[in-house]
């Protein structure tokens, strides 16, 4: 991993004007993005999201998860705080790539779970690399984190990267009958807390 801090600029949004800065990973070619409200750069903890890429959810308002509706709640809770910073990962379908997530939206269709479905493409549950936190929350100076997620996973890869999770706040928004099956999978198979 070669991460490399590249530009920052504005980005406008309904819930704010974020700071938007721009990261490449050398090795992979891939681009990732931290958008941040306030100033991050004082020591104090920092409300934090990392949000892992969800081009259906995201972008194009799927009820087969609940990244869209995280993703807005996420920003919503950092404009009332007034500072904060989202780690935009982009790590499609929990690190297999959009293409490999439709196909596991088949095999989910056909009855598989959401970890069944990986597995049965030869992935792991949960393919995602978090060391990428590291050169960001340096560049930024984010020491300690409010962290909002149920994914415990998420507060141990803070933690390994040197930055303090001083709380966990629940996200826990979008449930509807679509997503019923996936948000009851990640509780019972993939530790969320809920
Ligand atoms: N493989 C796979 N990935 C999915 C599926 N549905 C959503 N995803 C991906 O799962 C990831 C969701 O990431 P996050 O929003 O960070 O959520 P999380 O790990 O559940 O943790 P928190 O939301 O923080 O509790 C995104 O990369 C989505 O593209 C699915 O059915 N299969």
């Amino acid at each position: 991993m070669a991460l490399q801090f590249i530009e920052t600029s504005k980005l406008p949004t309904p819930w704010g004007v974020f700071d938007i800065h721009g990261f490449e990973d050398a090795e992979t070619g891939k681009e990732h993005i931290v958008l941040t409200l306030g100033d991050v750069t004082d020591g104090l903890p920092v409300l934090a999201r990392i949000h892992s890429e969800c081009l259906t959810g995201d972008a194009l308002f799927s009820m087969r998860c609940d990244c869209g509706s995280q993703l807005q709640a996420a920003l919503q809770r950092i404009s009332e705080e007034g500072r904060g910073a989202l780690f935009y990962l982009r790590q499609e379908g929990r690190g297999i790539g959009l293409i490999n997530k439709i196909r596991a939206y088949k095999l989910q269709d056909e009855g598989a779970d959401t970890v069944e479905a990986n597995e049965r493409l030869g992935f792991g549950a949960d393919m995602r690399d978090y060391s990428l936190l590291k050169v960001m929350c340096e560049h930024l100076n984010i020491t300690q984190v409010k962290l909002m997620t149920n994914n415990p996973r998420k507060i141990a890869a803070m933690e390994s990267q040197g930055v303090e999770v001083v709380e966990r706040l629940p996200l826990q928004t979008g449930q509807n009958p679509h997503n019923a099956k996936y948000l009851a999978t990640k509780s019972g198979k993939l530790g969320h807390l809920f």
